[in-house]
């Protein structure tokens, strides 16, 4: 279990985390999230005992990682896939880790063979390794002493969309083994389908530390878009029912507050022809959104104003 309890690191005048609380439990894949800047990787650091903090603790099951005797064979962990020596082949460069942590050799290439790097890829030097096969020997390196506790940062960063489907494969397959797998990413479209608990920070705060069902019931509430040639008259009809209609063109409205099998019923009532029916879900991507907006450092242009806007909205819908 990752414990991390009121930590704090400031930076001279800049504060990077501040007072940040949250678990992770084993057996499952955490997320987390937060937009660019908002501390996640200083947070890693922290776990790592990479960096000291300026308050509070982070603990793996209870230790420090700095005293923990075991090293590689307690947490593994991808923080910068550049972090490798570039005149190193692949298999040298583990080795060296496996060596240092005192880790069978025989490791080495069922971890190349796992990640995918074998033959002369694993033979050539890193320097040479595009960012995605970084990433996979990162991920070899934190798999090298089968830790029970695994941390990434930013691992999608590079891959194709092959490499993806196989990271969040194995991901699941680690937190279905009983470990604790806690992944770093700015994106929510990565996490969605990667992880199933979610810890999200904005400007080095906690915003939400929660599965991503409960996150999801957070965003906005889904719609039901409807097709019919009777867009007006079905109009009344949803709106006296309580429903918010939107008209999206003569044939096409959006409908919210009722589900689509009600709007199917009164269609079916009042005799109204529909061409479609279907519901969208809530989109994480756009709960995320909203909920960081008042913490995204680095905004362009329009979107600035937008997704500002967006959390007012959604802190009037909480209150
Ligand atoms: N060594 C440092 N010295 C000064 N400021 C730092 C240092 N490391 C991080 N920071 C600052 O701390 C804040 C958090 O940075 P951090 O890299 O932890 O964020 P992050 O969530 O990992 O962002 P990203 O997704 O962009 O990697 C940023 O404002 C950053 O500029």
């Amino acid at each position: 279990m990752i414990e991390v309890e009121h930590l704090t690191k400031r930076y001279g005048p800049t504060t990077a985390v501040r007072d940040l609380s949250f678990t992770v439990r084993p057996g499952h894949v955490t997320g987390f999230l937060g937009p660019n800047g908002a501390g996640k990787t200083t947070t890693l650091r922290m776990l790592l005992g990479l960096v000291a903090p300026s308050g509070g603790t982070a603990t793996v099951d209870g230790h420090s990682f700095r005293h923990h005797p075991r090293g590689l064979r307690h947490v593994g962990a991808l923080l910068d896939a550049h972090d490798v020596h570039g005149g190193r082949s692949a298999r040298a460069h583990l080795r060296a880790l496996a060596r240092s942590n005192r880790i069978p050799a025989g490791r080495v290439d069922e971890v190349l063979a796992e990640v995918g790097l074998t033959g002369t890829a694993a033979r050539r030097r890193v320097g040479t390794y595009s960012l995605g096969m970084r990433q996979r020997l990162g991920i070899a390196g934190a798999l090298l002493g089968e830790p029970p506790v695994l941390l990434f940062d930013e691992p999608l960063n590079g891959l194709d969309p092959e490499g993806v489907l196989w990271v969040r494969e194995l991901f699941r397959r680690l937190a279905g083994e009983g470990r604790t797998v806690f992944v770093s990413s700015h994106l929510m479209s990565e996490m969605e389908h990667t992880a199933d608990q979610l810890v999200v920070i904005g400007r080095g705060e906690l915003i939400a530390a929660e599965s991503l069902t409960e996150f999801a019931a957070r965003g906005t509430a889904p719609t039901v878009t409807v097709r019919t040639p009777d867009a007006g008259a079905l109009t009344m009809v949803l709106t006296a029912a309580g429903a918010e209609v939107s008209t999206y063109d003569e044939e096409t409205l959006r409908v919210s507050g009722v589900s689509a099998g009600r709007v199917g019923e009164l269609a079916f009532e009042h005799r109204f022809l529909l061409r479609e029916l279907t519901t969208q879900a809530a989109s994480l991507e756009r709960a995320f959104m909203e909920l960081t907006a008042d913490s995204v450092e680095y905004l362009a242009g329009a979107d600035a104003g937008e997704a500002r806007g967006a959390g007012a909205e959604l802190r009037e819908v909480r209150r």
